[in-house]
């Protein structure tokens, strides 16, 4: 694995980028050329750039190269690097300008006291404001995100003929997709992917939001048209120290220099007080929807709610109904199973229909927005032939009861869970993680996850300490010391037509980590190939 973040997206740049003066974006953005250490300074005059980078792995010739103060580096420390790849000037700060002179001299460097917080917009500027061709939504939250934004990735690509995605999964744009390095990317890369998508006309972008990227500025210059929240729960407090903070950072992307509009979900009291601060400030309209129907009988004070909902053996799908503020009565289904993609799906929808998309395009596009990699991911369909195989990202205790709940709602038979748990992080959670499963699977297949610099067998052991606390006699569990793969494979083999086998954990996930290697492997494809080789192609 390389060390540069951006990379994998360097293929996702525009083809034709009128160019800017570099002295347009000095005036704009109060950027001032550095002195030098003969007392001059760089002249600017004559430079035009045609693309902005942040990472020296990732330029392309007659860019600018932003150098920014990081937590562990500085870019300044890169800029050599960055004009060998074909930087044209270097915009730092006032730090970094000495070092970018010195390891580069003749590059025009600007400086500005906080690049970060100047990068968006400078970016958006040098694309031309791609954002503004497009029909943009962001959704953040502490679960749900990348679920919520394919949900839109699909309603959006029915209304609008293509939607590019930038989330944790993928970075794609048109043909082109991307691992991603990040849920929310940099903004110079979320510029250029807009402008990219732009160019290619596509007419729409369903983008993740995560917290880290609202507080360092990755989302600043862009303004898209309905920002969505779906929950707020305990995470990612060594970075927002309490939970208020946590929902401090999310509450600015709701405000009129992100979004044009919000759609909130108020299951919880963090989306409640969200919703109540968008609407006392009166900068954008906000719209509040309630999913679980367990907490209201009705509208209860907010916009759209849900009713109705009811899981199909047949399909996998649930079934609910929409309720809206002007009295709408919306029949839906939502085609992943459990009630946490009912809140998901509610708030797509809301999404959707406050972006200009006809209630019934989204509906019928929702319905078939299945095939989300790793999330719930079916790759069998029961049929009277074959089971029902999955591929699912639940690696927590919580995310795992949730999980192994809403796929037993559509499961006749045996439910099987082929398992494992990280190394290097979170010991506590491996004995969880093998009580639950225990709990609520019939038959469990236990493997590896990322042992990293762990023994695998002493992680396995430790899952299994849990499952004796549920299981004493170990009935029904079986141990895979060799390889995942195998593990993926044994679940099917055990899978019979009214049974599901679900693998958890990995997910969309590319990799292996294995001492200090990381080895290509994603749990999908085995299962497919599995499938196959058990069932055949589907009639
Ligand atoms: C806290 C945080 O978000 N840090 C991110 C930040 O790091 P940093 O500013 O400290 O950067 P640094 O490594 O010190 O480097 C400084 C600068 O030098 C540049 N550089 C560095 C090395 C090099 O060879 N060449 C080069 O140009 C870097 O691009 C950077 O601009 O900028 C780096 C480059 O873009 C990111 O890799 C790094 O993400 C770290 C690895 C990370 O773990 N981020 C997580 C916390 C994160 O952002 N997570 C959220 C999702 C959370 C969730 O919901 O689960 C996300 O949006 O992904
Ligand atoms: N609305 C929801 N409420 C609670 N849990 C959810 C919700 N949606 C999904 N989950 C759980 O969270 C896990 C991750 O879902 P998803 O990837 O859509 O969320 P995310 O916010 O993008 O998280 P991550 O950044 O970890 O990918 C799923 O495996 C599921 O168990």
């Amino acid at each position: 694995m390389s060390n540069h973040a951006y990379e994998s997206a360097a293929r996702l740049r525009p083809q034709r980028c009128a160019p800017t003066p570099l002295s347009d974006l000095a005036r704009a953005f109060s950027l001032t050329p550095a002195r030098r250490e003969d007392g001059g300074t760089d002249s600017v005059e004559a430079l035009e750039v045609s693309g902005v980078s942040v990472d020296s792995g990732d330029v392309a010739s007659g860019e600018l190269f932003t150098a920014l103060p990081g937590f562990k580096t500085h870019g300044a420390a890169y800029a050599a690097e960055a004009v060998a790849a074909g930087a044209v000037a270097v915009l730092t700060d006032p730090a970094g300008a000495e070092r970018v002179h010195a390891d580069c001299p003749g590059t025009p460097v600007l400086t500005h006291p906080d690049p970060r917080a100047v990068a968006g917009p400078l970016a958006a500027a040098v694309y031309h404001r791609p954002a503004e061709h497009l029909l943009t939504t962001a959704v953040t939250g502490t679960n749900g995100k990348t679920t919520t934004s394919y949900f839109l990735d699909a309603i959006l690509t029915a209304h609008r003929g293509a939607c590019m995605i930038a989330g944790t999964v993928e970075l794609r744009v048109g043909d082109i997709s991307v691992e991603s390095p990040r849920t929310t990317v940099e903004a110079p890369v979320l510029q250029r992917m807009l402008a990219l998508a732009a160019e290619e006309g596509v007419g729409a972008a369903s983008l993740e939001a995560s917290s880290h990227a609202i507080v360092l500025h990755r989302l600043d210059g862009l303004v898209v048209d309905v920002a969505g929240f779906t929950n707020l729960q305990r995470d990612h407090l060594d970075f927002h120290q309490t939970m208020q903070e946590y929902l401090d950072a999310k509450a600015q992307l709701f405000t009129p220099e992100h979004a044009r509009r919000a759609v909130i979900c108020v299951d919880d009291e963090w989306g409640a007080q969200l919703a109540e601060r968008i609407a006392a400030s009166g900068q954008i309209p906000v719209d509040r929807v309630r999913a679980y129907t367990e907490h209201a009988a009705g509208p209860d004070g907010t916009d759209w709610w849900v009713s109705d909902a009811a899981v199909s053996m047949t399909d996998s799908a649930t079934t609910f109904t929409l309720h809206g503020p002007a009295g709408e009565t919306i029949a839906a289904a939502c085609p992943l199973p459990g009630l946490v993609n009912v809140q998901n799906a509610a708030l797509a929808l809301v999404m959707a229909i406050r972006a200009g998309v006809p209630a019934q395009t989204a509906v019928a596009a929702l319905a078939t927005a299945h095939n989300i990699p790793g999330r719930m991911q079916r790759i069998s369909q029961r049929d009277g032939v074959r089971g029902t195989c999955i591929v699912d990202f639940a690696h927590t205790p919580d995310a795992m009861e949730l999980t192994l709940k809403a796929v037993r709602q559509i499961t006749p038979g045996r439910l099987i869970v082929v398992f494992g748990s990280d190394g290097d992080r979170d010991r506590g959670k491996r004995p969880l993680l093998g009580e639950v499963c225990a709990r609520l699977a019939d038959v469990l297949v236990v493997t590896d996850e990322n042992p990293r610099s762990e023994d695998p067998q002493s992680i396995r052991d430790a899952i299994l300490q849990g499952v004796r606390a549920a299981r004493p006699d170990l009935r029904d569990v079986e141990e895979i010391t060799t390889w995942r793969g195998d593990a993926v494979r044994r679940g099917v083999e055990l899978c019979g037509p009214q049974d599901t086998v679900i693998v958890t954990g990995k997910g969309h996930e590319p990799f292996l980590e294995i001492a200090d290697e990381f080895i290509r492997y994603n749990d999908a494809p085995v299962m497919r190939e599995a499938v196959l080789a058990k069932w055949g192609e589907p009639a």
